[in-house]
C-alpha cells in the first residue's frame, strides 16, 4: 500500500514538472499560429470554465478551416485599428475592431488583412463593425509576437476546451497572455568567444536567448571595455537589408559601421545586436511594408496599412542586456531619444547621446525625414 502510493506520488511530480509552463505554452501558441493551427483562448475573469475562442492568424489560414469556422455561425474577422482605419472603416481609435465573418469569403478574408491583396476589393463600408476586447487584443499580440500580419479568425466555442483537449491544442487564458506580454522574459548569456574583427583584433561575441524561448539577441565587445567609465554603446535593431545587402534605402548598414569605427577608435565600446527587424515586425512584414513604399506610401503609414504600430519594438532588452554585462553609465550612440528615454527609465545612465548621422542617400532622403518628422528621431 505505502509503496504504491509513494510510486504514484513520484509519477505525479514528474508528470507536473514536465507540463509545460505559462511561456512554454505561450511560445507553442506562436508556433502553433504560425502553423496556421488554432489556439484556443479563454476570456478574462471567468476561470478555467469560461467559454474559449478559438483563435487562428488569418496569414495561413487555409480554406478548410475557413469553412468549418464558418459553419459555426459566429465567427469573427478581428483586425487592429489601423488596419481598419486604413480600410476606410471608422474605427474611432480603438486598438481592436471585429466583423462578422458571415459572408466573407476566403479571399475576401485574406484581402482585408493584407493591402497588398486589396485590388479590386469591393469597399468594405458596409461591414458592421464593433470595438474588440481583451480576448482580441491578446489575440492580436499573439500574431504579432508570432511576426505574423495582425489579423485574427475568431471562433467562440461553448466547448472549446473540451474541443482543445480533444484535438491537441494550445489553451491559455487572456490574463496568462496579459502576463506574459507585460513581462521582459530573463535573457540568459547561452555562449561567449573572442573574435577579431576588421576594425578591431580585439573583440568578443556574446550571445543571449530569452527564457520564452523568442529571438536570440547578441552583445559584441569592440576593442576593450572598461567599465569604470561610461562606455561608448549603440543598440543597433537588426536590418537584413542594409547590415548585409548595403541598401540604400535605410542608414542601417553605415550606422553600424560606422559605430564599430568609433568603438575601436575609443578603445573600446558595446554594440548590442537585436533580433529587432524591421523594427520589430520582421522582415516577411518589412518586406511588405516596402511594398507598399513602392506604391506611395512612407515608412510610417506602410507599417500603419499593414496594422501595425509606427515601431513595435521592445527597448527594455537593450537595458537588460547591459545590466547582465555589468554596464551602468553610457555614452549611447542613437539619432532616437526613445532609446535615451528607455534606459534612463530601465535604470541605466546615459551620461551622453552621440548623434551617428551616416549613410545619407538619394534613396533614404524621404525615409529620413519621415523618421525626423514623425517619429522624433533628431537629425541635423
Ligand atoms: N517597418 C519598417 N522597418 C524599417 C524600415 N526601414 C528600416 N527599418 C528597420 O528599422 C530599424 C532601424 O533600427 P535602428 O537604426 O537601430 O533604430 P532607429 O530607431 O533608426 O534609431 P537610431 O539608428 O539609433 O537613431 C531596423 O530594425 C530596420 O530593419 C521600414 O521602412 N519599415
Ligand atoms: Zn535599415
Amino acid at each position: 500500500m505505502t509503496v504504491t502510493s509513494r510510486v504514484l506520488d513520484v509519477e505525479t511530480f514528474v508528470s507536473q514538472v514536465f507540463a509545460p509552463s505559462r511561456s512554454e505554452r505561450l511560445m507553442r501558441a506562436r508556433c502553433d499560429l504560425r502553423l496556421g493551427l488554432p489556439v484556443v483562448l479563454q476570456g478574462p475573469g471567468q476561470g478555467s470554465t469560461a467559454p474559449g475562442v478559438l483563435v487562428l492568424a488569418v496569414e495561413g489560414l487555409s480554406e478548410a478551416r475557413h469553412r468549418a469556422a464558418l459553419q459555426t455561425g459566429g465567427a469573427e474577422l478581428v483586425l487592429t485599428g489601423a488596419r481598419a482605419t486604413a480600410l476606410g472603416l471608422e474605427a474611432g481609435g480603438a486598438a481592436t475592431v471585429r466583423l462578422s465573418a458571415r459572408g466573407l469569403s476566403h479571399a475576401q478574408v485574406l484581402q482585408l488583412a493584407d493591402p497588398l491583396r486589396e485590388a479590386g476589393m469591393a469597399a468594405p463600408r458596409a461591414l458592421a463593425m464593433k470595438e474588440g476586447g481583451a480576448v482580441q487584443a491578446a489575440g492580436i499580440a499573439l500574431v504579432k509576437a508570432a511576426q505574423l500580419l495582425p489579423a485574427l479568425f475568431c471562433v467562440p466555442m461553448a466547448d472549446a476546451k473540451t474541443v482543445a483537449l480533444d484535438q491537441g491544442l494550445t489553451v491559455l487564458t487572456v490574463e496568462e497572455v496579459q502576463a506574459e506580454t507585460a513581462l521582459l522574459s530573463p535573457h540568459l548569456p547561452v555562449s561567449a568567444a573572442a573574435l577579431p574583427m576588421a576594425v578591431s583584433a580585439a573583440g568578443r561575441v556574446h550571445v543571449f536567448r530569452p527564457e520564452d524561448g523568442g529571438q536570440e539577441h547578441y552583445a559584441i565587445e569592440v576593442g576593450t571595455v572598461r567599465r569604470d567609465a561610461p562606455v561608448l554603446v549603440r543598440l543597433h535593431s537588426a536590418c537584413f537589408t542594409g547590415d548585409v545587402l548595403g541598401s540604400l534605402k535605410c542608414d542601417c548598414g553605415p550606422q553600424l559601421q560606422a559605430a564599430m569605427a568609433a568603438m575601436a577608435e575609443a578603445g573600446g565600446g558595446v554594440l548590442l545586436y537585436l533580433n529587432q527587424e524591421g523594427r520589430g515586425i520582421g522582415l516577411a512584414n518589412k518586406m511588405r511594408a516596402y511594398a507598399l513604399q513602392e506604391r506611395g506610401l512612407d515608412t510610417v503609414e506602410a507599417n500603419h496599412h499593414l496594422g501595425f504600430e509606427d515601431d513595435e519594438r521592445d527597448f527594455r532588452i537593450g537595458a537588460a542586456l547591459l545590466s547582465r554585462l555589468g554596464i551602468g553609465k553610457v555614452r549611447l550612440m542613437t539619432n532616437n531619444p526613445a532609446k535615451v528615454a528607455m534606459l534612463d527609465a530601465h535604470g541605466l545612465h546615459v551620461v551622453e547621446r552621440v548623434p551617428l548621422v551616416v549613410g545619407r542617400t538619394a534613396q533614404n532622403a524621404g525615409y529620413l525625414a519621415t523618421k525626423a518628422r514623425k517619429s522624433g528621431h533628431l537629425l541635423p
